[in-house]
């Protein structure tokens, strides 16, 4: 489905895990600032809705999208937050920087996912006009940054259960009281 078939500011409250005792760190860049400063919006605004205080959420800035991958892993070592979104916006101009950019991004931030423990969430715009990031950045297609809220907090959930299970079975597993089958991870409202 693209998303002109999905509005990307809809949620279901009903659907998201109790987010007042997390806390997220937002990487903005600073490319595209109109844009990127609506994206910002949609995800503080998303974060507040579902019960996160402010004081919970950490922003820093960065120049371009390309810093995105540094940022974010500066904020995964120096600070305690259970999720991060960056943000950012690349829009398509006369030459093949766009695709070095986008892949860059692409792959840096799929590697933090990989290496660190804290989900990263991927809010980067790669549009090939400025039209399309006004109508995925609380235009006609809603707020990417909205959808990347819910993200953060459905994943800081998963990783917050999956921590609880493995500090729980671990013992057992060791001892070979227990052995673990897989059974997926369902989220439930508290
Ligand atoms: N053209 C865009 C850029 N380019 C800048 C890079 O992201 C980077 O800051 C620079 O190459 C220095 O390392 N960045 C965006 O975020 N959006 C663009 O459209
Ligand atoms: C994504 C970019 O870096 C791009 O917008 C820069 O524009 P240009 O390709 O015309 O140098």
């Amino acid at each position: 489905m693209a998303t002109e078939n999905k509005n990307l500011s809809e949620y279901d409250k009903n659907t998201i895990p109790n987010a007042k005792d997390f806390r997220f760190g937002i990487v903005v860049s600073e490319w595209n600032d109109t844009i990127t400063e609506g994206l910002y919006n949609g995800a503080f605004e998303a974060l507040i809705d579902c019960d996160v205080p402010a004081q919970q959420i950490i922003r820093w800035n960065v120049p371009g999208s390309f810093e995105l991958i540094y940022g974010a892993k500066k904020m995964l070592q120096t600070q305690n937050v259970d999720a991060v979104i960056v943000i950012g916006c690349v829009i398509q101009g006369q030459t093949k920087h766009f695709d070095f950019v986008c892949e860059g991004v692409t792959q840096g931030i799929k590697d933090l996912n990989v290496q660190t423990d804290i989900p990263v969430i991927f809010c980067v715009l790669t549009d090939n006009n400025i039209q399309q990031s006004i109508d995925r950045s609380g235009g006609v297609h809603g707020n990417k940054g909205t959808e990347a809220a819910i993200a953060a907090i459905k994943m800081a959930y998963i990783r917050q259960q999956a921590s609880m299970t493995h500090s729980f079975t671990q013992p057992l597993l060791a001892s070979g009281a227990i052995q673990i089958e897989d059974t997926p991870i369902k989220i439930e409202k508290e």
